[in-house]
């Protein structure tokens, strides 16, 4: 839909909401209760928006009709959320995004600025404080994130003048006791509900706000001081959580990283779905600080000889909050799965890759797409599709085939389609290193039917000629073993030709995985210069070793005609593309990409991924007035045409530094598989 469509649906949505409120003067009632932050159990009504204008219109004009309301709140920043829920039934009537994504509610810093956004469920109305302790940390940033999916808003922290929070949520009494200062009278709250947990626990698996009374820690009527005793807890910070934790034991924090072995989940391209829109990370928590880098980052830091600098006093204030932060937020195997209609989102993911990759039907494949991130991210198991009319997004076709999926377990549809030659001649083109859906389905329609026979194409890039001559070995996953052997044969060869040269493998196999789609290799130079040219030296010593059977010319330009020496070759980022073999082993696809010092520290964050990790920081960096790339983090203002981004970057020499000047906690290179 064009966005100008897309504003007057949204605009006649209002309007139908607004005539309802004029038909029902009790809802009308209602929604005001509601503004007063009354939760009503089974029926709940709520409506948000900013300064409560629209319904203050509405009780003041019962005479303007919908047009004229709508046209009165077009120049506003409104955000109107009017949801009628009856039991499990959400009846979306009006949902207006707001231009302001950053809130703060009556002193009260919400957990993720975008929670308030079109967001509407369960637990609209519903303003939460978590209290710390007796469940594990990953468990309640589960429950936080799943309570803002569906509507509701979670507190980090409490200012004195905050008042409309609604639930405070703890483990049991003894926690709420030691958390907050609920003796000290300073300033009275009248805080509906002192819960315990297991309210949002199981008001999740219902996907209904339950009654509270058995739930209840406190007397509903208790005031108190909403502070908390734990100063740590105030500080909190937006951070990340994988989505699709790596499944395994015995992650090694001792000894290097390059020799740490352990399980790890293989994940291949599958990480696609725990894939998270930027536009809604929907998974967010609060985190203290973590403890200063493992060993695998003291080996970096050692291997590069990196000094800090950053002036005393900020390094003191940084190992302060370092150590004060202490808990390490490894993954749990009892931790409940994330995605729990995985049943749902397989099928509908395949038809979503099918659209895009085979019939590059973008439109369809984006239907597919959308539905997948909407309904992996749901709290609870989906067993009725028509629970799902409540999420905008979701269209009748998509809700026809999970019912059918439902009933029947699987997609006639996806069934019919996985058998059509035509759909699994065209996937496997399209899954030929260089070729796209579009030109795979130009050689099917030209009327090739086998790989090989691709060579014979004139047509045929020079890529996609590498990716057909070693198909049959590229196509195969590599051991994590091997890929550690080549990259000791790496270090061994470019680093004793070209004396500090500092070369180490990236991408899945950083992260830990047990077998990796290719060999990624980030190269810098420790003198800060010595850079510029020296991958192509380095392409050269690894051919004539051997190991480099093939590849693209670096950078687009053949090896001779580089000019290394010049002022701008200093900041060029060097990347060469090509196949690698180690004895008596497959052909193997390399990456090298070698990058000056001043930039590692990203570009080793953005080569170890994964892409949605990245996406996610980039997203968090642009929300705090910052630019992230693979080449640095810059001051940026602005959105659109109307940005400015500097042109020197903050710097930063290791990765823990990135994370911190963004104010996320750093996450070891395992806990990234998001
Ligand atoms: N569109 C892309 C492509 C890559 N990357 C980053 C994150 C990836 O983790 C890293 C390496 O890319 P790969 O395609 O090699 O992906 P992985 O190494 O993670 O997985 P695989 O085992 O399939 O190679 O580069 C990214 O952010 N966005
Ligand atoms: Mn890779």
């Amino acid at each position: 839909m064009k966005e100008d469509d897309e504003e007057s649906h949204t605009w006649q949505k209002i309007a139908e909401g607004y005539e309802l409120l004029k038909r029902s003067s009790s809802l009308r009632q209602e929604l005001h209760d509601q503004f007063s932050n009354r939760v009503c159990g089974q029926q709940q009504l709520s409506m948000q928006f900013k300064h409560h204008q629209f319904l203050e219109t509405v009780k003041a004009q019962p005479h303007l009709d919908a047009a004229a309301s709508s046209q009165h709140f077009q120049n506003s920043e409104a955000h109107a959320i009017m949801v009628h829920n009856s039991g499990s039934k959400i009846d979306t009537v009006s949902t207006i995004a707001p231009k302001q994504k950053k809130q703060r509610v009556a002193g009260v810093e919400c957990e993720r600025p975008e929670q308030s956004m079109s967001v509407v469920g369960p637990f609209a109305g519903v303003r939460a404080l978590f209290v710390e302790g007796g469940v594990s940390r990953k468990r309640l940033q589960v429950w936080k994130s799943r309570m803002v999916d569906l509507g509701g808003k979670v507190y980090t922290s409490i200012s004195s003048e905050a008042d409309s929070c609604t639930h405070v949520l703890a483990a049991d009494q003894s926690y709420l006791q030691k958390r907050l200062n609920l003796e000290a009278q300073k300033k009275t709250h009248q805080l509906q509900f002192f819960l315990k947990y297991d309210w949002v626990e199981d008001c999740l698996k219902k996907g209904n706000l339950l009654p509270h009374d058995p739930y209840l820690l406190l007397n509903p009527s208790t005031s108190f001081d909403l502070t908390f005793k734990d100063a740590v807890s105030e500080n909190c910070t937006l951070a990340l959580m994988p989505a699709e934790p790596l499944v395994g034991s015995g992650v090694s924090h001792s000894g290097q990283e390059n020799s740490c072995h352990y399980t790890a989940l293989e994940q291949g391209k599958s990480y696609r779905s725990g894939y998270v829109e930027v536009e809604h990370p929907g998974i967010a928590r609060e985190v203290k600080m973590r403890e200063k880098a493992s060993s695998s980052t003291v080996h970096e830091e050692s291997k590069l000889q990196i000094l800090h600098n950053a002036p005393e006093q900020e390094r003191a204030e940084e190992t302060s909050t370092l150590e004060k932060g202490h808990e390490r937020n490894l993954q749990n195997n009892t931790d409940p799965p994330l995605n729990l209609n995985s049943h749902l989102t397989g099928p509908l993911l395949e038809m979503w890759h099918i659209y895009e990759d085979v019939f590059a039907d973008e439109w369809r494949a984006f239907t597919y797409k959308k539905a997948v991130n909407k309904i992996e991210k749901l709290p609870f198991k989906l067993n009725n599709a028509e629970e799902l009319k409540v999420i905008e997004g979701i269209g009748g076709s998509i809700i026809d085939k999970i019912k059918e999926i439902l009933s029947t377990g699987t997609l006639k549809k996806l069934r019919h389609v996985k058998a059509d030659p035509k759909v699994q001649t065209i996937r496997l083109f399209a899954s030929v290193w260089g070729i796209g859906p579009k030109q795979a389905q130009k050689f099917y329609a030209a009327g090739y039917r086998n790989v090989k026979d691709l060579l014979q194409d004139s047509s045929l890039t020079r890529t996609a000629r590498i990716g057909v001559t070693y198909f049959e070995d590229i196509v195969l996953r590599i051991p994590r073993e091997e890929v550690a052997d080549a990259e000791k044969f790496v270090q061994a060869v470019v680093e004793d030709a070209y004396a500090g040269t500092c070369a180490r493998v990236t991408g899945s196999f950083r992260r830990g995985h047990a077998t990796c789609g290719d060999i990624d290799v980030l190269v810098t130079h420790l003198d800060g210069y010595s850079h510029a040219g020296l991958l192509l030296r380095l392409v050269r010593i690894l051919k004539n070793a051997g190991f480099i059977l093939d590849g693209l010319n670096v950078n687009g330009q053949s090896l001779e005609e580089n000019q290394v020496n010049s002022k701008e070759y200093q900041d060029e980022v060097g990347t060469f593309m090509g196949i690698c073999q180690l004895p008596h082993k497959p052909c193997r696809r390399l990456d090298i990409k070698v990058y000056p010092k001043a930039m590692y520290a990203f570009a080793l964050i953005y080569f170890t991924g994964n892409d949605v990790l990245n996406r996610k920081i980039r997203y968090h960096a642009q929300m705090k007035g910052y630019k992230l790339s693979d080449r640095g983090l810059f001051l940026s203002t602005g959105k659109g045409s109307k940005a400015r981004t500097s042109e020197v970057s903050i710097p930063c020499e290791t990765e823990e530094e990135v994370f911190h000047k963004l104010g996320l906690p750093y996450p070891e290179p395992h806990e990234r598989n998001w």
